[in-house]
């Protein structure tokens, strides 16, 4: 059935519509990246938002069991410009269109996708809403929609839990987790125990971390309380700290530095990153609506250890005085180049000398 995506500026597309029939509003952005769209769409830094696909065909790997990077996918909505009819991937368990109809999302596909990434390449994030019919009801619809702050809170466990292993003890502080940090986590002799990002200093000392994580997550690192700077301020003095994503931003954050919004968010992989120090390349994936204000850092309290080639914005921080670092990019690979699993490597090295330091 042909269905409709209105933007908020009024550029409406046509395209068919495949997934759930549902109509969603959301925040509309773009991922260029080549591969992984299962782990995009289940990638909860994506909470209340629309992806648009630059890959042409998506859907020949259908849905498997190893990509899945949350329990639920809270994406509002898949704009894609062909849709894969068969897929003869082996690992498949279903197929992309069922994935979505089981979750109530909705596709769109059959756009002219090359056209919508230019448009909002310039506009950047907008609301937009996925309709059967363009009308003045569904223009008002979308005006009137205000979208949530809230994604932290939507997406972070409200619970602590367990991910048991056997070796250090890992906290990670979930601000809107994705599966591949634990996967990683795993990968290394560790026992993991994730903590709302509302916990408290002394409930995270009481489990006597010999590494702290601040995970992953969604939305604006503007809109998180308080007491998550104070929270970090005070851990990155305790134990060895690694940021992701925006766990980095945090971490720039609570030691006095600005992050500011991107015009056009950049969801990818093809940008080269550089560690500094070394100055070896890597690609890794990556998915910022903000970025860390340059100007803001204090560099006698930190120092960038990466930085994106394309755009110069930092990719790598650490503290001057405490074994804390943090990346903007996902390390964990999941998609994108392994490369960068050295992030992990490198926490746990450093987790390994404070152990044997301070035990
Ligand atoms: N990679 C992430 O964790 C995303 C962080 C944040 N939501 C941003 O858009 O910049």
């Amino acid at each position: 059935m042909q269905r409709h995506l209105i933007l908020e500026d009024g550029t409406t597309f046509v395209g068919e519509g495949f997934g759930a029939p549902a109509t969603t509003f959301g925040e509309i952005v773009f991922q260029t990246a080549m591969t992984g769209y299962q782990e995009s769409i289940t990638n909860p830094i994506y909470d209340g938002q629309m992806i648009v696909f630059a890959m042409p065909v998506v859907g020949a790997d259908g849905i498997h069991a190893e990509a899945y990077e949350s329990v639920k996918p809270t994406i509002r909505g898949m704009v894609v410009h062909d849709l894969a009819e068969i897929s003869t991937n082996r690992q498949r368990r279903m197929s992309l269109d069922r994935f979505l109809k089981q979750n109530n999302i909705p596709g769109l596909c059959q756009v002219d996708t090359r056209q919508l990434i230019r448009h909002l390449r310039e506009s950047g994030p907008q609301k937009a809403t996925i309709v059967d019919y363009v009308d003045d009801h569904a223009r008002d619809q979308l005006a009137a929609t205000v979208l949530t702050k809230q994604q932290v809170q939507n997406t972070a466990t409200p619970k602590a839990y367990a991910n048991p292993g056997r070796g250090y003890h890992i906290v990670v502080i979930d601000f809107g987790l994705k599966h591949g940090i634990l996967r990683m986590l795993g990968d290394y002799d560790s026992n993991v125990s994730v903590l709302p990002y509302t916990t408290s200093v002394e409930e995270v000392l009481t489990l006597d971390p010999d590494g702290i994580v601040l995970s992953s997550g969604p939305g604006d690192p503007n809109s998180l309380p308080e007491s998550v700077f104070t929270l970090i301020r005070v851990l990155q003095t305790k134990a060895p700290m690694l940021g992701i994503g925006l766990g980095h931003e945090l971490f720039a954050m609570a030691n006095g530095a600005t992050l500011n919004p991107l015009v056009a968010e950049y969801h990818g992989m093809n940008h080269p990153i550089q560690e500094i120090i070394s100055q070896e390349i890597f690609y890794a994936m990556q998915g910022r609506g903000y970025v860390v204000d340059d100007q803001t850092v204090d560099r006698k309290k930190m120092f960038v250890t990466h930085r994106d080639l394309v755009d110069q914005s930092i990719q790598g921080l650490r503290h001057r005085d405490y074994p804390a670092f943090s990346v903007q990019f996902f390390p964990d690979g999941a998609p994108g180049p392994i490369e960068p699993n050295v992030i992990f490597a490198d926490f746990f090295e450093t987790v390994a000398d404070y152990v044997e330091q301070y035990n």
